[in-house]
């Protein structure tokens, strides 16, 4: 059965450095990712993600514990995930003098496109995360979202059916993270190919991804579609309040959610039962309190709330 994943991960353990320095950045991890799948892996920083998906690259060496890819052992021929898969990392500026045009084309002949075949994807990449404008302007001198957009387009060429993506929306602005989005469903609708991506946006997490691995600590905490482990929480509401300035505690519906609102500068984040939040909003709304507010909202649970029912803190989390 294995064979046919396009990743099955077992035990996989990666330690960094030694003696009293070393951290355990992955500890016995099982995936699965099937063939077509586009598969998140959301973590706080340091939770473990880069190290996992450069084992998934054969860039890293793990402790112990088995990779295979469509069923081939990348533990112990890495080379055979080169073959397989196209990595986006977080630097990625091997081609940094060269124009983006002439850097993507070179990857496509990388990747054993012919010249030909080459300036074709080139040209369809390049147009399809509107990159002409910047198409003859070396790498190294974009701006950081420009490259970035650039490395997806280097990336997406050659036609590989596993995209391994570390964070490849980070810097972009929303026109460039849709159309990135649309090139990853592209290429997953009409080829089947995998797609394997790094997050902090817990927002794209649930509108893109198939199924997603939460990690914290070096450790799976969850792995499920985001609608599933979104409905395993619970049923309650987040009801977020933005106060203008110092919230009005003596107000007694005020008072009761400081008990357990989670403070953000000026917001608060609370986790109520889906009656008490209609009821706090209602006695917020129609009292002296609502002249504090700035802003509130009502909402059903998202993968952050999963993120923190688990256990996870919810630092380095991204929600825009
Ligand atoms: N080369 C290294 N030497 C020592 N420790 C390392 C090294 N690379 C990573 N680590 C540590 O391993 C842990 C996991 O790092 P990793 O880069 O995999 O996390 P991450 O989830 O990708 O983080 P981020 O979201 O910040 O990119 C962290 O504690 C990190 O400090």
């Amino acid at each position: 059965m294995t064979a046919v994943l396009s990743y099955a991960v077992r035990g996989l353990t990666r330690r960094h450095g030694a003696g009293e320095c070393a951290v355990l950045a992955n500890d016995r991890i099982d995936l699965d990712v099937r063939p077509a799948e586009v598969f998140g892996v959301l973590g706080p920083n340091g939770a473990g993600k880069t190290t996992l998906v450069r084992q998934l690259m054969g860039l890293l060496r793990p402790d112990a514990g088995s990779i295979t890819m469509f069923g081939h052992d990348i533990v112990n021929r890495p080379a055979a995930a080169a073959r397989m898969a196209a990595y986006l990392g977080q630097d990625d500026l091997a081609l940094a003098d060269l124009p983006v045009g002439l850097a993507v084309e070179t990857t496509a002949r990388l990747r054993g496109l012919s010249r030909a075949a080459a300036r074709r994807e080139r040209d369809e990449v390049i147009e399809e995360l509107s990159l002409g404008a910047v198409v003859s302007r070396p790498l190294g001198r974009l701006s950081g979202g420009q490259r970035r957009l650039a490395c997806v387009a280097a990336t997406l060429v050659g036609e590989r059916p596993v995209l391994v993506l570390d964070e490849p929306t980070t810097g972009l602005d929303p026109s460039a993270r849709r159309s990135v989005w649309a090139a990853l469903e592209r290429r997953r609708a009409e080829r089947g190919t995998t797609v394997v991506l790094i997050t902090h946006n817990v927002l794209e997490a649930e509108t893109v991804l198939d199924r997603v691995a939460v990690l914290e600590a070096g450790r799976v905490i969850a792995c499920d579609s985001p609608g599933r482990l979104k409905a395993s929480v619970s049923d309650d509401v987040r009801l977020d309040l933005v106060w203008r300035h110092d919230p009005p505690v003596d107000d007694p519906t005020v008072a009761r959610l400081a008990a357990t609102a989670r403070v953000t500068g000026r917001r608060w984040t609370t986790r109520l039962a889906q009656a008490d939040a209609r009821d706090a909003l209602g006695q917020l709304t129609s009292g002296p309190a609502f002249a504090a507010l700035d802003d509130f909202s009502l909402a059903t649970p998202s993968l952050e709330d999963v993120y923190l029912t688990l256990g996870g803190t919810c630092r380095d989390l991204e929600r825009t």
